[in-house]
C-alpha cells in the first residue's frame, strides 16, 4: 500500500497524532492548528518525494499514494474535485485509524494471556506443533492457528478497541426492536457492551474463554449476526480489516512461538491491571511489563533451512 515510513517519519507522526488527541481533549484550538501544520510538513515531503520518483520511474505505481496521485492527474476525476489536500485527509484517515488499532489488540491478547497462563500454554502448543521450533512464523501458517484466532476473537470480544465504533447519524426516521429513532440523531453502538451482553453470550460473558468460538462459524462482521463487531459493520465498517488482523495475527505468533513470557518480579497473574483507559480507541490504562525467555532451536526462517 504505502511504501514503508523511515524511522524519524513515523516517530514525527506519532507524536503528532498523539499530541492532537491530547489537544483535543484540552480544548486547545491553537496547538491543535500546529500540530495539523506539523503534520501537513510531513505528507507534503512524502507526496513530493513521490511525484519526484514517479517521474523518475517513468510513472510505474508503487503504493497507495502513487495510485491516488495518478488518479488525481487522470481525466477520469475531473468531474469531482480530487486534488492533494484530498490524498493528505485520506494518508491522515488511514494512518490514524491504523496506529492505534492494532496495537491494542495485540496489547489486551497478551494481557489476557499472561493473566491465564495455561492458554498461553494451549496457544505455544499449537504454535510447536503447526511450526515447529526450528523456523519462525510465516503468513502462510496464520490460516492453521485455530487456537490462536479464537483467542484474538475472544480478545476483540472483551476488549473492542472501537468500543463506541465511531458516532453515525440516522438519515431518516426509523424504528429498530420497538426503539424510534427520529431522523438526525446521534447514534452509538456500544460494542463494548454487546460483547459482554450475557444474553448473547451466555452467563459467563465476562470470562475470557476462547473455547466458547469452538464449533461457531461466526465471523467479524456480522454477516449474521451483530455480536461481535469489533470492526463495525456494513458499508462504513473498517476498510483495514484483513491487513489489521494479519497484523495482529503475526505479531502475536512471533512473539509467542519465539519466546516463553512471565511477570517481572514474581507478580501474580491474577495480579495484572486490566483497568481501560476510555477513549475513542481503548488503551490499557498501565503498560504491560513482561520479560521474555527465548524457546526457539534456531532463528533461521524456512526459506533458509
Ligand atoms: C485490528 C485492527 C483494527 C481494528 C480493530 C479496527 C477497527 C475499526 C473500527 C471499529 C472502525 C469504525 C467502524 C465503524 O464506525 O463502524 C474502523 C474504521 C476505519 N479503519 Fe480500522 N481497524 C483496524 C485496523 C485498521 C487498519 C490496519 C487500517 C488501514 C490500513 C484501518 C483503516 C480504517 C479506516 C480508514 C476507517 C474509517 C472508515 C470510514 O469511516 O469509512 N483500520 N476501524
Amino acid at each position: 500500500m504505502f511504501r514503508p515510513l523511515r524511522r524519524e517519519e513515523v516517530g514525527s507522526l506519532v507524536e503528532i497524532v498523539k499530541g492532537a488527541a491530547e489537544d483535543r481533549r484540552a480544548g486547545l484550538l491553537p496547538r491543535m492548528k500546529a500540530a495539523s501544520k506539523s503534520f501537513d510538513e510531513v505528507v507534503e515531503k512524502i507526496i513530493e518525494e513521490h511525484i519526484r520518483d514517479a517521474k523518475e520511474q517513468n510513472g510505474q505505481v508503487r503504493d497507495f499514494i502513487d495510485v491516488m496521485l495518478s488518479l488525481m492527474e487522470s481525466n477520469s476525476m475531473k468531474q469531482v474535485q480530487f486534488g492533494k489536500d484530498n490524498i493528505k485527509a485520506i494518508i491522515l484517515d488511514v494512518l490514524g485509524a491504523a496506529m492505534d488499532t492494532s496495537v491494542n489488540v495485540v496489547n489486551w491478547a497478551f494481557a489476557e494471556l499472561l493473566r491465564h497462563p495455561k492458554l498461553m500454554k494451549r496457544v505455544q502448543g499449537e504454535l510447536r506443533e503447526v511450526v515447529c521450533v526450528d523456523r519462525i512464523v510465516e503468513e502462510t501458517d496464520l490460516s492453521k492457528l485455530n487456537y490462536l484466532n479464537m483467542v484474538i476473537k475472544e480478545t476483540m470480544r472483551l476488549h473492542p478497541v472501537a468500543p463506541l465504533l465511531v458516532p453515525r447519524e440516522s438519515t431518516e426516521d426509523i424504528t429498530i426492536n420497538g426503539y424510534f429513532i427520529p431522523k438526525k440523531s446521534r447514534v452509538l453502538v456500544n460494542v463494548w457492551t454487546i460483547g459482554r451482553d450475557t444474553n448473547a453470550w451466555s452467563e459467563d460473558a465476562e470470562e475470557f474463554n476462547p473455547d466458547r468460538f469452538i464449533g461457531v462459524d461466526m465471523d467479524f462482521v456480522g454477516r449474521h449476526e451483530f455480536q461481535l463487531i469489533p470492526f463495525g459493520s456494513g458499508r462504513r465498517s473498517c476498510p483495514g480489516m484483513q491487513l489489521g488482523l494479519l497484523e495482529v495475527q503475526l505479531i502475536l505468533a512471533q512473539l509467542l512461538h519465539c519466546f516463553n513470557w512471565e511477570l517481572p518480579d514474581g507478580a501474580s497473574p491474577c495480579d495484572l491491571d486490566m483497568t481501560e483507559k476510555f477513549n475513542l480507541t481503548m488503551a490499557r490504562a498501565s503498560s504491560l511489563h513482561c520479560i521474555p525467555n527465548y524457546r526457539l532451536n534456531t532463528l533461521k526462517t524456512s526459506k533458509t533451512t
